[in-house]
C-alpha cells in the first residue's frame, strides 16, 4: 500500500478534549472508580496510544469516547461535540464518526466479508449501487480482494480484523477506535495489521485513539503514548521521549518490555555471575546522538575493562532509541570516575549492578 510514500499528516489541532473525567461503577454495594479524573488531548491525525494493564481502566475511558459508556462527571469534547451531552439520534450520528475495532472483531457470522462492512452503510441509508461502490472501495484499501464472498468462519483472524476496519471506516469517520485490536493475533499479523493502521492514518489524515496493554504496538506505530494505572494517566508523552526516559516505575516495565527481552535479562545476570568483580551500567542513546566517540574517550581516559554485554536499537514514528550494557572492572574509584564522565558528558546512565 506505499505508507512510506505518503506525506504524513499531524496537526496541532485538538481533535478530542478529555476534562476530569470519571467513570464510577457500582456493583454490589461496591464502588469501582475505573477511570479517574483524566485529562488530555488527542490531536488530528496523530496515532495516540493508552497503555495500562488490566483493570486500569482503558476500556471504560476508550467506551467514553464514541458514547459507549456515559462519564460519571468531566468531559469528553470530539471536534468541538460534547459526546456526554448527547443521545438518541443526535449521538448515533457522532458515533459513525468516531467508529471501532474490538479484539474479537464482532463480525456478523451469517453475513459475507461485504455483507458485513456494508452493513453501517445500510444502517445509514445509503443507496445499493452506493455500497456497493464503496464496500469495493474499502475491500480494496484493507487488502481483501478476492474474500468478499466469504464467511468471517472462513478467515484467518488477521482478515477478520481487516474486515472490522474496513466496517468501522464505511462512513468515512474522524477517529478510529481500536479497542485492544491485535491481542487476539500472531506477531506476524499484528504487524501486518499495525502497518494496514499506519497506513491508514497517512493516507486518510484518520485520527486514531488505541488502547494495548503491549508496548510493541505503542513503539511501532504511535506517535505519542499515555500510561494508566489505577484510573490515572500516570505518564504521557512523545513515544520516543518516553521511551528514551520513563519516570514512573510502571512506565519503565513496560519500555522493558521492548528494550530487554527475557532472554537479553537473562545474559546479563549470567555475565554478571560471571564476572562478579564488576559494574553493569545501562546506556540509553536517542535518535541520531554519537554515543559512539564517548564510549572511544571513556576507554581511552580511565584505567578500566570496558566489556559490552547487549546493545539494541529500535525504530518508533518519531527516530530510533536503543541501549547498551557495559560491564566496567578495574579499580573501584576509576569505575566511578567513568561513571561521573558518562554523566558529565550527557548520557543518561543507570548502574544495574555492582559489586
Ligand atoms: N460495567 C462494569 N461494571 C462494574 N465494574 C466495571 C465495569 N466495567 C469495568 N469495570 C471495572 O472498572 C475497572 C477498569 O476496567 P476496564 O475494563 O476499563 O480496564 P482495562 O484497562 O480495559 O482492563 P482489561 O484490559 O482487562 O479490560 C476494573 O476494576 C473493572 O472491573
Amino acid at each position: 500500500m506505499g505508507a512510506g510514500r505518503v506525506p504524513e499528516f499531524r496537526s496541532d489541532n485538538t481533535l478530542i478534549n478529555l476534562q476530569h473525567l470519571t467513570k464510577r461503577f457500582s456493583r454490589s454495594g461496591n464502588e469501582v472508580t475505573a477511570v479517574d479524573g483524566v485529562d488530555l488531548n488527542i490531536r488530528e491525525g496523530e496515532i495516540y496510544g493508552i497503555i495500562g494493564y488490566s483493570g486500569a481502566g482503558k476500556s471504560t475511558l476508550i467506551r467514553m469516547l464514541n458514547g459507549l459508556e456515559q462519564p460519571t462527571s468531566g468531559s469528553v469534547t470530539v471536534n468541538g461535540l460534547e459526546m456526554s451531552s448527547i443521545s438518541g439520534a443526535e449521538l448515533r450520528k457522532a458515533r459513525q464518526k468516531v467508529s471501532m475495532i474490538f479484539q474479537h472483531f464482532n463480525l456478523l457470522w451469517s453475513r459475507t466479508v461485504e455483507e458485513n462492512i456494508s452493513l453501517p452503510l445500510e444502517i445509514a441509508g445509503a443507496d445499493k449501487a452506493a455500497r456497493a461502490e464503496r464496500v469495493r472501495e474499502l475491500v480494496r484499501l484493507v487488502g481483501l480482494e478476492g474474500r468478499e464472498k466469504a464467511y468471517p468462519s472462513e478467515l484467518s483472524g488477521g482478515q477478520k480484523q481487516r474486515v472490522g476496519i474496513a466496517r468501522a471506516l464505511a462512513n468515512e469517520p474522524r477517529v478510529l477506535l481500536c479497542d485492544e485490536a491485535t491481542s487476539a493475533l500472531d506477531p506476524e499479523t499484528t504487524d501486518s495489521i499495525l502497518d494496514l493502521l499506519t497506513s491508514i492514518n497517512r493516507r486518510l489524515g484518520l485520527t486514531i485513539v488505541l488502547i494495548t496493554h503491549e508496548m510493541h504496538v505503542i513503539r511501532k506505530i504511535c506517535h505519542r503514548v499515555a500510561v494508566m494505572e489505577a484510573g490515572k494517566v500516570v505518564e504521557e508523552g512523545d513515544v520516543l521521549q518516553v521511551f528514551k526516559s520513563p519516570e514512573q516505575p510502571i512506565t519503565k516495565r513496560f519500555v522493558s518490555q521492548v528494550t530487554e527481552p527475557g532472554d537479553a535479562r537473562q545474559a546479563i545476570s549470567q555475565l554478571g555471575e560471571a564476572y562478579p568483580d564488576g559494574t553493569l551500567i545501562r546506556l540509553g542513546f536517542v535518535g541520531d546522538r554519537a554515543e559512539q566517540p564517548v564510549l572511544a574517550k571513556l576507554i581511552r581516559s580511565f584505567d578500566i575493562n570496558v566489556n559490552i554485554l547487549q546493545g539494541n536499537i529500535a525504530q518508533t514514528h518519531g527516530g530510533a532509541f536503543g541501549s547498551l550494557v557495559l560491564q566496567l572492572s578495574g579499580d573501584g574509584n576509576a569505575v566511578r570516575e567513568a561513571i561521573a564522565f558518562l554523566h558529565a558528558e550527557g548520557v543518561e546512565t543507570e548502574v544495574i549492578a555492582h559489586d
